[in-house]
């Protein structure tokens, strides 16, 4: 009897938590984008055969966007509750949320760089040497390149 409550309660919670997951998934576009995206990886790392552990590394990233956006989604629902008026502590709230996310796709997008760039160069016989620090300039470009796109709103 104490165990059928307690399993009914883990079943619970993981419905809740799988409402949470489903949530995000039909409402915040990034999410549908970051699904896409996973897929692709998956589809690609199929056809060039990585490494299990590449492999684990991609997915970890890409695990951890989607952690991010579930929690920014949190966090913006909560702000919502408390206030719908503007305010400085819930920009600040939403923004930091937003940085979390912009932090962990950039690292997602390093690592996907660094995993799949050799293989794709190999694909189109382009042998060139990728370096870290290649990977490093390339990444800075990129920051540069949405700090510009930032501006330019
Ligand atoms: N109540 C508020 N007070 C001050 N600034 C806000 C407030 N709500 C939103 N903002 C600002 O607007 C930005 C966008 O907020 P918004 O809630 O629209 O997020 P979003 O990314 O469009 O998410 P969603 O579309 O899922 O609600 C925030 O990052 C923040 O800078």
């Amino acid at each position: 009897m104490k165990h059928t409550k307690q399993i009914k309660s883990i079943l619970k919670s993981f419905k809740h938590a799988t409402d949470g997951i489903v949530y995000v998934f039909s409402t915040q576009r990034n999410m549908k984008i970051h699904l896409v995206l996973t897929l692709t990886v998956l589809f690609f790392s199929l056809i060039f055969k990585v490494e299990a552990y590449q492999l684990l590394f991609v997915l970890s990233s890409i695990m951890l966007v989607m952690c991010m956006e579930l929690i920014n989604t949190a966090i913006e629902r909560v702000v919502d509750l408390v206030t719908e008026d503007y305010h400085p502590l819930a920009k600040i709230a939403k923004d930091v949320a937003a940085g979390a996310v912009l932090f962990s796709a950039l690292f997602a997008f390093i690592v996907g760089v660094y995993v799949f760039l050799p293989y794709l160069l190999v694909a189109f016989s382009l042998e060139i040497p990728i370096s870290i620090e290649f990977i490093v300039i390339f990444a800075v470009l990129a920051i540069l390149m949405m700090l510009l796109l930032r501006i330019k709103k």
